[in-house]
């Protein structure tokens, strides 16, 4: 019953920010995936493709405190944590920063541009994603309801700093927002008024009817009553495999000693985040069983970030990672 009334408010939600973020589908249901599975988000995208107005309008439909912060290279973990000021009277006065300023309630947390900031401010974040908590002025400060998410530019590669793998590993999705192809899309974009104003876009958005302090409770509802039976566990299992050792799978790509190529595959946390993501969509379907088009079509935003390549081929990334993903998926054999 409970599974149905909130199927009913998430398809809502997500056809609601559909009218707000435009020719995003693919991008919005993802996101709306993570929110049910309590993930953390990595994005990947250019500058001005509506990354910005697509959390605000999520944040505005979820409730809870929103933040955004902007990486830069002198950025320090502190500046997460406090500011500090000159009051009125010319008194130094400390206020909390954009990690403390909603307190408890901080709900949605977005880090643009993460790869200019220094790996001290990454393994602040690491803390507070990994344990929804960070120490600060001698007392422990909680945010249950925390989802972050974290943007990396695209284009420039100066002055960056790559995320450690244990960091990139505490994200359940890298998702890519690419800038729609559709000429209809395209037209509304750039000569409907409406799309240039984002305070204006946001707040024509009508209540979810979702509240984010029950979402940890029904997400967890949600994982426990959707079943995966014993052939797609053996076949998530398998897909597991083949991430360490895709060579034993008869994965080939193309000019590559496939031996060779990868440094580590997927970790445990990854592929549970890839189950609990997995059984979110099947919800999503109105089904109460994951089938094997729930695995594969997560399978790629939830392993994407976290299969690292020997140093022989990590050059060739961007080329060899997408090839990989297709390549283990059509390699084992599905249920
Ligand atoms: N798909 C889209 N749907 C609706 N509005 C969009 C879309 N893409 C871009 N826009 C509009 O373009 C402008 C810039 O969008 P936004 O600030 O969300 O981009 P961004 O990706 O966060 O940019 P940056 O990386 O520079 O912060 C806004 O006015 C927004 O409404």
């Amino acid at each position: 019953m409970q599974l149905t009334d909130w199927l009913h408010k998430a398809l809502q939600f997500e056809k609601h920010i559909n009218q707000v973020v435009i020719g995003q589908q693919d991008v919005v249901r993802l996101m709306l995936i993570t929110v049910f599975a309590r993930g953390h988000v990595l994005l990947e995208g250019n500058v001005g493709v509506g990354k910005t107005t697509l959390l605000r309008a999520v944040a505005h439909g979820l409730g809870g405190g929103y933040q955004r912060i902007e990486g830069t290279i002198d950025l320090m973990p502190s500046d997460l944590i406090y500011y500090t000021y000159l009051d009125k009277d010319g008194k130094p006065r400390v206020d909390p920063g954009p990690l403390l300023h909603h307190g408890e309630h901080l709900a949605t947390f977005f880090f643009n541009e993460i790869n200019r900031a220094r790996p001290q401010v990454h393994s602040l974040l690491l803390r507070a994603m990994a344990e929804r908590s960070i120490a600060a002025f001698n007392q422990d400060y909680l945010f249950p309801h925390l989802q972050v998410f974290a943007d990396r530019n695209r284009v420039e590669k100066e002055e960056t700093f790559e995320l450690p793998a244990a960091a990139k590993d505490r994200f359940m999705m890298e998702i890519n927002i690419d800038v729609p192809s559709s000429d209809s899309v395209l037209d509304e974009l750039m000569f409907n008024p409406r799309f240039h104003d984002t305070d204006q876009l946001i707040s024509q958005l009508p209540d979810s009817g979702m509240e984010y302090t029950q979402l940890n409770g029904f997400a967890e509802k949600l994982q426990q009553n959707i079943q995966i039976s014993a052939k797609l566990k053996q076949y998530a299992l398998s897909l597991w495999r083949a991430t360490q050792k895709p060579q034993d799978f008869g994965v080939t790509l193309s000019d590559v000693v496939m031996p060779q190529l990868m440094l580590s595959g997927a970790s445990p946390r990854g592929m549970s985040y890839l189950i609990r993501a997995a059984k979110v969509r099947a919800w999503l379907h109105s089904r109460d069983y994951v089938l094997p088009e729930d695995v594969q079509a997560v399978f790629a935003p939830c392993m994407g970030h976290r299969l690292f390549l020997s140093p022989l081929y990590a050059y060739r990334h961007e080329q060899l990672l997408p090839a990989l993903l297709t390549g283990l998926l059509s390699a084992v054999a599905a249920p």
